[in-house]
């Protein structure tokens, strides 16, 4: 396996303080009576469930970077605790993690407020256990969100399923799901749609099923993938995710089938950057910070894949899998003599298409006759175009903006 870094690694991102406050365990806790006003909040997602069920274990592991086998020391939760992530994750939202006692018919309790400015309601079912309570107190809770707000997505972890065979965690899955829709359906509430994910905090499927949490609440998610499908199907990469660095959710992915063994290759991928920068990266004073504009990396497997990480924003990054023949294809063969105007080719070629597909209305290289355009379109087109002029096709053609404007407002 080789790795090619890019120094320097610091610059004026301030992530370093992000990745510090990732370790930090200690945030606030607030009361049930200090809960903001919904016009005054983040967006939230909400994790509820039973005592010990694992809701607090899912919010460190994910968000905080604690180690799975440091939940076992986690103490109860008595108090609602509100986490704001947004200083660290590209995600702007705050989770909510809920007592396992919450008491609807508490007067103190006002889960009107709460569950109006509500995304996502998660509610986690301890697999292991006997879940015929947690199913009783899933339909209490999910009716009454309903009720207060039907445009709630609905999400329910079946956790800890690492200690199920792979028969069982089907079979459970599926009783839990039969059981939890024949109550609506007895409730008439057959419009409230529940869906159902397999969780471990033990493995990545944690990691996936917040990801796809997550992306069903950011609006602009089918530009975003259409960005990437084309991406894709121009420059020969198999699969594309942009990853929030920090919490390794996804936030997007092109339309090919996610499998769980490229996830985590990516997720670990990522991991190896920040480890090798924050080691190499780093000044001598211990100044910088581990992930910034110039982070990239390319590790070439001894199986002909190869993965590749470029830093998109400040939170994100592009990470992909593709095999060794794409990557070095590179598109300054494939122009014939007469088109080749001076040295830097590729470069005036691919910024001339830049322009051209974004309809920019400056066209510094204007000067390239349109047949030029024309041609690299269709080098694009049969998937000819170098790699790199891919991706810097998929910087300018939208990607940043799209991505702009989620931060500005990611649930609006
Ligand atoms: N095997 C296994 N154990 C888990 C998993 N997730 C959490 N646990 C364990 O479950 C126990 C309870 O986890 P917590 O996160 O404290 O549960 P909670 O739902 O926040 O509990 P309350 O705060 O009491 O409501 C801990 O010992 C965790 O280590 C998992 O995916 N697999």
């Amino acid at each position: 396996m080789s790795i090619q870094y890019d120094e320097p690694l610091a610059d004026s991102y301030g992530v370093a303080d992000s990745f510090t406050k990732t370790f930090d365990y200690g945030e606030d806790e607030a009361d049930i009576e200090d809960c903001p006003a919904p016009s005054d909040s983040k967006p939230r997602i909400l994790l509820m469930g039973l005592r010990r069920s694992g809701k607090s274990s899912i919010q460190k592991v994910v968000f905080h970077k604690m180690s799975p086998n440091e939940t076992l020391f986690l103490e109860s939760t008595n108090k609602i605790y509100k986490d704001d992530i947004s200083s660290s994750s590209f995600v702007n939202f705050q989770i909510w993690d809920f007592p396992g006692q919450v008491d609807f018919f508490d007067p103190t309790f006002d889960y009107e407020m709460i569950f109006r400015g509500t995304g996502a309601l998660i509610f986690v079912i301890d697999a292991q256990d006997d879940y015929v309570e947690a199913l009783g107190r899933l339909h209490l809770t999910v009716s009454r969100a309903y009720r207060v707000n039907p445009d709630i997505n609905f999400e329910v972890f079946i956790h800890k399923v690492d200690g199920l065979s792979d028969d069982h965690k089907i079979e459970t899955q599926r009783d839990i799901h039969q059981r939890a829709n024949d109550d609506l359906t007895d409730a008439s509430l057959e419009k409230l749609h529940l869906s159902f994910y397999l969780t471990s905090i033990y493995d990545h499927s944690i990691f996936e099923a917040f990801s796809k949490v997550v992306q069903k609440l950011i609006p602009q998610l089918p530009t975003l993938e259409n960005l990437l499908n084309i991406f894709i199907s121009n420059s020969g990469i198999e699969k594309a995710f942009l990853f929030d660095v920090v919490s390794k959710i996804y936030i997007a992915t092109d339309s090919s089938p996610v499998d769980m063994q490229s996830y985590e290759l990516c997720c670990d991928m990522i991991d190896v950057v920040i480890d090798v920068s924050c080691i190499y990266g780093l000044k001598e004073d211990g100044s910088g910070i581990a992930y910034d504009k110039e982070s990239m990396a390319i590790i070439k497997l001894n199986n002909t894949t190869v993965l590749y990480l470029k830093e998109v924003t400040k939170f994100l990054a592009l990470v992909c899998i593709l095999r060794e023949e794409s990557f070095e294809r590179k598109v300054i063969h494939c122009i014939p003599e007469e088109k080749h105007h001076g040295g830097a080719v590729e470069e005036v070629a691919i910024t001339a298409l830049i322009q051209h597909k974004s309809q920019s209305k400056l066209r510094p290289f204007d000067f390239l006759p349109q047949s030029y355009i024309g041609f690299m379109e269709d080098l694009f087109c049969r998937r000819e175009a170098c790699f790199f002029g891919s991706v810097r096709w998929l910087h300018h053609c939208g990607l940043t903006q799209a991505l702009k404007n989620i931060e500005l407002g990611v649930f609006q």
